[in-house]
């Protein structure tokens, strides 16, 4: 197991070290009881030959004892190690789920998810086997090994020598066979990780896969992904195939040399027949502890290298958090404050060049301007999913970067594109931003949504449950449950990102109204593409490849004869029925 691996899982292993030492102490008894059962398995062939029935018959009821007492304290070691495994990687399955929530936006964005939920699931299994399987048997195969060998040692020190010969050939080739296992089991769980990616994406563009008939191309995909996957579990196959020839040779041969040189030394005289079966018994217990060593060096690689793969996912930056509390302060000049502000990221070119804009207390601003001109960019900063490289971003005068994250995304509603449900029912959907929220407060900023409608028209209303991607609703209902979930957040500063695009000009009129009432008194930054949204905005910010370019009233940026205009000329003719003035 690499060091870096074995220190990380003692980190996470240490708090349960008490159901650890169970397991040890339950392990050192067992080993007693066997070397107890060893040695009266002398008294009683000692019985036997002096005929002594009485005595074999007593020293056979404590020989009974110690095998009740061994099963006994075998239960105790297995539960031991159970518990352990199960507390150790349960605590190791929080710490991961709470990093991946603090996760920077940047680590993950790019990521599959299939891949990180493999990660989570097939790898911590893999580990949780081993911790269950095997760490009882790294404690109590080493204590027999040791013990029997101390006791066989009293007995003949010949004998004891060709037992111990094979230990290092032991070593050596379980070392031999297992030395590919680690990077193969690493690559085997990436491509189960990409095949993971593979399903979980086509599950979730299921009716893309099939209005473009990709079907074959996606089975394809996956095909190819698994086919070396399966090369990678043969190779691991393969090298396990050679553990059980190498085991049951390791613990055959010394018996074999034994029984063939004890029982000529038997019958020189220079060992008595108790000893030799003494002998024989102990060393079936030291060829186990010897044949178990290939298993447990294959396993310890298989779990390192799958608990390195989980620990990939700790190693993912975090979100930088400030330690200062967002005061809204009435009185500060700008709610929103970019102050030539540049923004790239990691990979690309630059995307924000020196942008500079103040958004005063209670206003709408629209934010328009062409595709990829940097407009969620500008959302991203606000909402501290990214940090700018250069400039300053500034939230009721302080700066962003200073604030306690959860703090600042607590002023802040944002509804986008993509409306996301959790997997819960419309209520739990709806209030989900203010965990206060009563039902007669999800049901008014449902009404104000234009949501109410729908949801009582379903059959479960309000607690009706909505899948991973809200199947069962169309993109327009989902927009307006977004909305009621941002309105019953009541934060004083609002980000739209085109929040009425999924709806028809009917509904749209309906929200744009609800959204008009919700927004009095709040300051809100929206990105739109429908004029009639925009020209009602108290001013537009226009952006045109990371620069600001324009920025005033909708009349305004009709008399510059700027990229405001030609904007506005582009979607006039590509919509005659939006009536908006014109200069
Ligand atoms: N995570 C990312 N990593 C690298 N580049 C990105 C990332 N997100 C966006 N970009 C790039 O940044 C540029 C600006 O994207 P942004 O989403 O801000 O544009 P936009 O103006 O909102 O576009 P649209 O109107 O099409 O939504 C684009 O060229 C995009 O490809």
């Amino acid at each position: 197991m690499k060091h870096g691996v074995f220190w990380r899982l003692l980190f996470f292993v240490k708090p349960f070290r008490l159901w650890a030492f169970f397991a040890v102490a339950a392990s050192l008894v067992i080993v007693g009881i066997d070397i107890f059962i060893a040695y009266f398995i002398k008294v009683l062939t000692n019985d036997a030959i002096d005929q002594n029935y009485s005595e074999l018959f007593r020293h056979m009821i404590m020989v009974f004892g110690a095998v009740v007492c061994g099963v006994l304290f075998k239960y105790i070691a297995k539960f031991s190690s159970v518990k352990f495994s199960a507390k150790s990687l349960e605590s190791i399955r929080n710490a991961l789920t709470q990093h991946l929530q603090k996760t920077a936006v940047e680590a993950i964005e790019n990521r599959q998810t299939g891949d990180i939920i493999a990660r989570m699931t097939n790898d911590t299994y893999v580990v949780q086997n081993y911790f269950t399987h095997k760490f009882a048997n790294l404690i109590y195969h080493p204590l027999v090994f040791i013990s029997a060998i101390i006791v066989l040692a009293f007995i003949n020190w010949q004998l004891v020598l060709i037992t111990t010969l094979l230990t290092p050939i032991a070593i050596i080739a379980s070392h031999m066979i297992t030395k590919p296992i680690e990077r193969h089991v690493k690559q085997l769980q990436e491509h189960l990780g990409e095949g993971n990616a593979v399903l979980h994406d086509t599950i979730g563009g299921m009716s893309i896969v099939k209005a473009f008939n990709a079907r074959d191309r996606i089975v394809q995909q996956y095909e190819t992904i698994m086919n070396e996957a399966l090369s990678k579990a043969v190779e691991v196959e393969k090298r396990r195939a050679w553990l059980s020839p190498l085991t049951i040779f390791l613990q055959m041969t010394p018996v074999i040399l034994c029984v063939v040189y004890g029982g000529y030394m038997a019958v020189q005289g220079e060992i008595g027949v108790s000893d030799l079966i003494l002998f024989i018994y102990l060393l079936f217990h030291i060829g186990m502890s010897v044949a178990v060593i290939p298993d447990l060096i294959f396993s310890s690689k298989e779990a390192s290298g799958a608990a390195g793969r989980m620990f990939e996912i700790l190693d993912h930056p975090v979100e930088p958090t400030g330690s200062d509390v967002l005061k809204p302060n009435e009185a500060a000049e700008a709610v929103v404050e970019f102050a030539g502000v540049s923004f790239q990221y990691s990979e690309g070119s630059r995307i924000l060049d020196h942008v500079s804009f103040t958004l005063p207390l209670g206003q709408t601003f629209a934010l328009v301007g062409p595709s990829g001109s940097g407009k969620s960019t500008i959302f991203k900063l606000l909402c501290g999913y990214y940090e700018q490289q250069e400039g300053e971003v500034k939230l009721y005068g302080q700066q962003l970067r200073q604030l306690q994250l959860d703090e600042l995304r607590s002023k802040i509603a944002l509804v986008s594109q993509d409306t996301y449900l959790f997997p819960a029912t419309i209520a739990e959907n709806i209030a989900y931003g203010n965990a206060r929220a009563t039902m007669a407060d999800i049901v008014k900023a449902a009404k104000m949504a234009n949501a109410h409608e729908f949801i009582i028209a379903l059959e479960k209303g309000y607690e009706s449950f909505v899948g991973e991607r809200g199947a069962n609703l169309s993109g327009g209902e989902k927009q307006r449950l977004a909305i009621a979930r941002a309105i019953l957040k009541d934060a004083p500063i609002l980000l739209l990102d085109e929040p009425t695009s999924a709806l028809d000009t009917q509904s749209e009129l309906l929200v744009q109204e609800a959204l008009g009432r919700w927004m009095k008194g709040r300051t809100v930054l929206m990105i739109a593409h429908r004029l009639s949204t925009i020209a009602e905005a108290d001013e537009i910010l226009v952006l045109d490849g990371g620069r600001l370019v324009e920025r005033g009233t909708h009349k305004q940026l009709l008399k510059q004869d700027g990229l405001y205009r030609k904007l506005v000329a582009e979607s006039l003719s590509h919509d005659q029925g939006d009536l908006i003035e014109i200069g």
